[in-house]
C-alpha cells in the first residue's frame, strides 16, 4: 500500500481553503463566531422583545422559514461582564444546552450584521406557532382550560423545565408570554433573556422576570435562588389556566411581597379567596394538591419538576379514590394564612 504524502503547508492549503468557502458567512467578532444576518429575509414582525422585534425570516441559504429575535446593541460588552453581548451569549448558550427537547424552543445560530460598524445581535430559532403565546391562547378562548386541557399543557411545561434543570439552567422567566402555543395543544418555552446557569444565583439588584409570577424567594432579593423559582412560576401558570385570570394581579414589588407574606387582609383584597370560592371549584383535589405543591412558599419544600410529574394529578390515581372520599384541604404553605386551594364545602 501506498504511504499517505506528509502533510504539508503546501497540501494543506486547498483543505483549509475549502473550510474558509463552507464558512463564508460567518463573521468572527472577538472570540465568537457569528452567522451572517444578510443571509436571512426578515418576512413580518411575530413579536416584541426587550431589546427589539421578534421577525419571521427565511434563510437564503435553505429556503427555511425561521424566528429571528434582533438584540439592539447585543455586541456591546464591557471587560467588566457587563453590556448586553454577555447576557446574550447567556441566552443562546442556555438554549443551546436544551437542544433537542420539544418543550423548549430551538436556538439555530446566532447572526450579526455585515457592517462592522453595527453593533447588533439576531438570535435565530425555529419558527413556532407563528408568534402565538399562552397569553395570547387565554385571550382568543376567553374562557379557563379545562382540567384535561391544563393537564396536557402542564405535563409539557414540567418535561420542558424538568430537562431545563438538568441540563443545569433556570428560566427565571416563565410566565404565558414566554410560552409559545400551537394551534393543536404543542406548547414551548422561549423567552430564555433571563435564563442562567443553575448555580444558585447571585442576585441582582432587581428581581428578574415578570413581577407577577416571581417566586417569593426572588422578590425578597434572598442573595441565591434556584430552579425552585421557575416551579413557582409554573404554578402561578398552572393557577391561571385553570381559572382563566392571572393569580396574582399587582403590579409594584412591594405589594407584591405583601401579597405573598403579609396577613390576610392583604390577601383579601387581592382577591384570593374570591379566586378559590369560584374559580378553582372544577379543580380536582388532586389538582389542588399539586398547586400547594408547586406554589409551597418556602422553596425548600416546593415540588421539583420531575416530582410534579410523579403527581397523582398526572397518573390519574385520584379518579378512584375521589368515589370513595371527599378531597381534602390542601395547606398552601404560606405563612399566616389559610390556603387559597381548600377544599370546597362538602
Ligand atoms: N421561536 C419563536 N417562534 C415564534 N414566535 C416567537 C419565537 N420566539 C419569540 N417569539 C415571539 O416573540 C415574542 C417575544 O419573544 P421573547 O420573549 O424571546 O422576547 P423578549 O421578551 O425580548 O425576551 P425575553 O423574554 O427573553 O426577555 C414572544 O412572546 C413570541 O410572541
Amino acid at each position: 500500500m501506498e504511504a499517505a504524502p506528509p502533510v504539508t503547508a503546501r497540501n494543506k492549503r486547498p483543505a483549509r481553503e475549502e473550510a474558509h468557502r463552507a464558512d463564508a458567512g460567518k463573521k468572527k467578532r472577538s472570540r465568537y463566531e457569528f452567522d451572517d444576518i444578510s443571509e436571512y429575509e426578515m418576512l413580518k414582525e411575530i413579536g416584541e422583545g426587550a431589546f427589539g422585534v421578534v421577525a419571521k425570516a427565511r434563510d437564503h441559504r435553505t429556503g427555511e422559514t425561521v424566528a429571528v429575535k434582533w438584540i439592539r446593541g447585543g455586541l456591546e460588552g464591557n471587560s467588566d461582564g457587563s453590556g448586553l453581548l454577555p447576557a446574550v451569549v447567556r441566552e443562546a448558550g442556555c438554549l443551546a444546552a436544551c437542544r433537542g427537547h420539544p418543550g423548549i424552543v430551538q436556538i439555530k445560530t446566532v447572526a450579526a450584521g455585515e457592517d462592522t460598524a453595527g453593533n447588533d445581535l439576531y438570535i435565530v430559532m425555529e419558527l413556532f406557532a407563528g408568534g402565538a403565546t399562552l397569553r395570547s391562547e387565554l385571550a382568543t378562548r376567553g374562557r379557563p382550560f379545562s382540567e384535561d386541557e391544563a393537564r396536557d399543557a402542564m405535563k409539557q411545561l414540567l418535561e420542558a423545565a424538568e430537562k431545563l434543570h438538568a441540563t443545569g439552567t433556570i428560566h427565571r422567566d416563565i410566565n404565558p408570554d414566554n410560552i409559545l402555543a400551537a394551534a393543536g395543544g404543542e406548547l414551548k418555552l422561549c423567552g430564555f433573556g433571563c435564563a442562567t446557569p443553575a448555580r444558585r444565583v447571585r442576585c441582582p439588584e432587581k428581581p428578574v422576570g415578570m413581577l407577577q409570577y416571581c417566586a417569593p424567594e426572588q422578590l425578597f432579593g434572598l442573595s441565591c435562588y434556584g430552579p425552585e423559582a421557575d416551579v413557582w412560576m409554573l404554578g402561578c401558570v398552572m393557577a391561571e389556566l385553570l381559572a382563566g385570570e392571572a393569580l396574582f394581579t399587582a403590579t409594584e414589588e412591594d405589594y407584591m411581597i405583601a401579597e405573598r407574606i403579609n396577613l390576610r387582609d392583604d390577601i383579601v383584597s387581592m382577591g384570593v379567596e374570591a379566586f378559590d370560592e369560584t374559580m378553582l371549584d372544577h379543580v380536582s383535589a388532586a389538582g389542588r394538591e399539586l398547586l400547594a405543591g408547586l406554589l409551597a412558599f418556602h422553596s425548600d419544600e416546593r415540588l421539583t419538576a420531575a416530582e410534579a410529574l410523579e403527581h397523582r394529578w398526572f397518573t390519574r390515581e385520584e379518579d378512584e379514590e375521589v368515589q370513595e372520599e371527599p378531597p381534602a384541604a390542601v395547606e398552601l404553605k404560606f405563612p399566616g394564612f389559610e390556603s387559597p386551594f381548600a377544599a370546597p364545602a362538602a
